[in-house]
């Protein structure tokens, strides 16, 4: 059973004509934006934002309008994938590395849809790394101030070299076994200078969509 696909085509549903659409990164948002763009083929309209460069050339590729953040008041709704959610709807992304757009585009969404399969919900976030965007800049004293916090990080390095994000910085994946209080680890983390910001996204998903293995979907709301 693809329970991404599940998820992704069952938040589609919510979008509705004339809505500003945000678009998430990742191997679940793929599906939405798909599903978006048959929409949108069958006469849907919308007009959307994405949250990173191979979002936007998929949902170009779908006939699907994407629009310059200027002209853009407030998103309806920015469907988007996560790698870790808890019973309290926290998050953690940023496993693509797409974590700094999607913060932003989320923070301006009225509704944030996040899009799972099962195996993503944990009773505590921290098992998988957490990903810091940090700016390339003395990322040593950076690391060296994520090592003081206990977080173990690593590098992310692509074919040798360090990872780079859509926006030029580095990403530092942290080791914190459990995160027993995401509020004041986000709060740390985005205190410490050569940080951009976290993969913790607290408070900020207002629906989780999950999609399991037996062909049923369940439905999280705060
Ligand atoms: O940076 C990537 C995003 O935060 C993704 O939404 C997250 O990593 C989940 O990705 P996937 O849907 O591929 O598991």
């Amino acid at each position: 059973m693809n329970t991404k696909k599940l998820a992704a085509e069952r938040a589609v549903e919510a979008i509705e004509d004339g809505m500003t659409v945000g678009l998430g990164t990742g191997s679940t948002a793929y599906f939405a934006i798909e599903k978006l763009g048959q929409r949108v083929k069958e006469g849907l309209s919308v007009r959307a934002v994405a949250t990173s460069k191979r979002s936007e050339e998929q949902a170009v590729g779908l006939g699907i309008p994407i629009v310059p953040f200027s002209e853009v008041g407030r998103i309806d709704i920015t469907i988007d994938g996560a790698d870790e959610v808890d019973r309290h709807l926290q998050l953690i992304k940023g496993g693509g590395g797409a974590l700094l757009r999607e913060k932003i585009v989320a923070a301006r969404s009225d509704k944030m849809f996040v899009i799972v399969g099962e195996d993503k919900l944990v009773d505590t976030l921290g098992a998988f790394p957490l990903p810091v965007e940090i700016v390339p800049f003395a990322h040593e004293w950076t690391m060296d101030a994520l090592k003081a916090l206990h977080l173990n990080p690593e590098l992310r390095l692509a074919e040798g070299e360090p990872y780079i994000t859509d926006n030029g910085n580095y990403i530092a994946d942290c080791r914190a076994d459990s995160i027993a209080d995401p509020a004041s680890l986000h709060a740390s983390l985005n205190a410490i200078p050569g940080v951009v910001e976290n993969g913790l996204f607290v408070d900020m998903a207002h629906t989780v969509i999950v999609g399991r293995e037996d062909g049923s979907i369940d439905t999280l709301a705060r």
